[in-house]
């Protein structure tokens, strides 16, 4: 029998460094680079409905209401693509626009769920390929979906959901992250100024540990002209301490690692934890 509701979960992905590349199609188009993916995310919970009408929901730790918006234009597309109906509830508790690709992860948690919902025969790598080109379509992202087919500290050889991808699980212990607000991402990733920076900041060779990723998405940050003062600032105090830490692409924010990470962190802004996340977009919950 069919459910009546499907909840599907996707983990989000801080990128510490990327670069564009521009392909032929949306999916040949994206970017290679390096992040992780982390265990906090998207929940979507679908349910079968005549009209379309998606609502999304941010909580604090304490499971109360911080922010609440109606609709999403990337969501919409994508239903409309598939040409299916439904009520959409997204839940998370990271904040949007920050750096933490829940675009990305909105995308693949609601592909994911109204592929159940619908019995759409849709493959895994089908649901990330409908994600990762509407991405690329509306300027929200171009590595996180390819990140988010699976878990660990990642880099991604090249653009699009089928490159080579290598994941690493060696960074065990916390990660730390704060925001200082959104930055729009589509202004950035459409600015053929800004990636020819980018582009000329990207390393020159890959990390070879996860701490190593950090020392290389610092640079990356402070070269590319992309870090602000504020993320200058708590990255060096970070050093100060031996503290691996970088920015959250693309975010004004900071993420750092280890357990000393949060003293530090707390003096600027409300702190997020998480952990490297072990596996990509699942279903957590039917009804039937
Ligand atoms: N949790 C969510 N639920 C549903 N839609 C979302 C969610 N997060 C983002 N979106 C949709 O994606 C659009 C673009 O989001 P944006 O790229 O700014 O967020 P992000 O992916 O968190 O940021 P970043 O690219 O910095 O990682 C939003 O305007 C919204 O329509
Ligand atoms: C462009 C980006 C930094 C923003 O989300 C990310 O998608 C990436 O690493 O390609």
């Amino acid at each position: 029998m069919n459910p009546s509701a499907v909840t599907a979960f996707c983990p989000g992905h801080i990128s510490g460094y990327f670069r564009r590349i521009n392909g032929a199609t949306p999916a040949a188009t994206g970017s290679t680079g390096a992040g992780i993916v982390i265990d906090s995310g998207v929940t979507a919970r679908v349910t079968r409905s005549p009209r379309t009408e998606i609502r999304i929901i941010r909580r604090d730790a304490q499971g109360k209401t911080r922010e609440q918006i109606a609709g999403s234009p990337i969501l919409q597309f994508i239903m409309d693509r598939l040409g299916v109906t439904a009520s959409v509830v997204t839940e998370c508790s990271l904040p949007i626009g920050a750096g933490f690709g829940l675009s990305a992860a909105a995308l693949l948690s609601t592909l994911t769920a109204l592929n159940r919902l619908f019995c759409l025969n849709l493959s895994e790598h089908d649901i990330a390929l409908n994600a990762h080109e509407a991405e690329v379509r509306f300027r929200t992202g171009l590595g996180d979906v390819a990140a988010c087919q699976g878990g660990g500290w990642v880099v991604r050889d090249g653009p699009g959901i089928d490159a080579r991808i290598h994941r690493r699980y060696d960074l065990t212990g916390p990660l730390f992250a704060i925001s200082f607000g959104p930055i729009h991402t589509p202004s950035v990733l459409g600015s053929p100024r800004q990636m020819e920076r980018v582009a000329a900041a990207f390393p020159k060779r890959t990390p070879r540990f996860g701490r190593d990723l950090f020392s290389l998405s610092q640079q990356f940050a402070v070269q590319s002209g992309l870090a602000t003062p504020e993320v200058r600032q708590v990255i060096h105090l970070c050093s100060t301490r031996n503290i691996p830490a970088s920015m959250t692409m693309l975010g004004n924010g900071v993420f750092a690692y280890g357990p000393g990470a949060r003293c530090i962190l707390e003096q600027f802004g409300e702190v997020f934890e998480c952990r490297v996340a072990h596996s990509g977009a699942r279903i957590i919950g039917e009804s039937a």
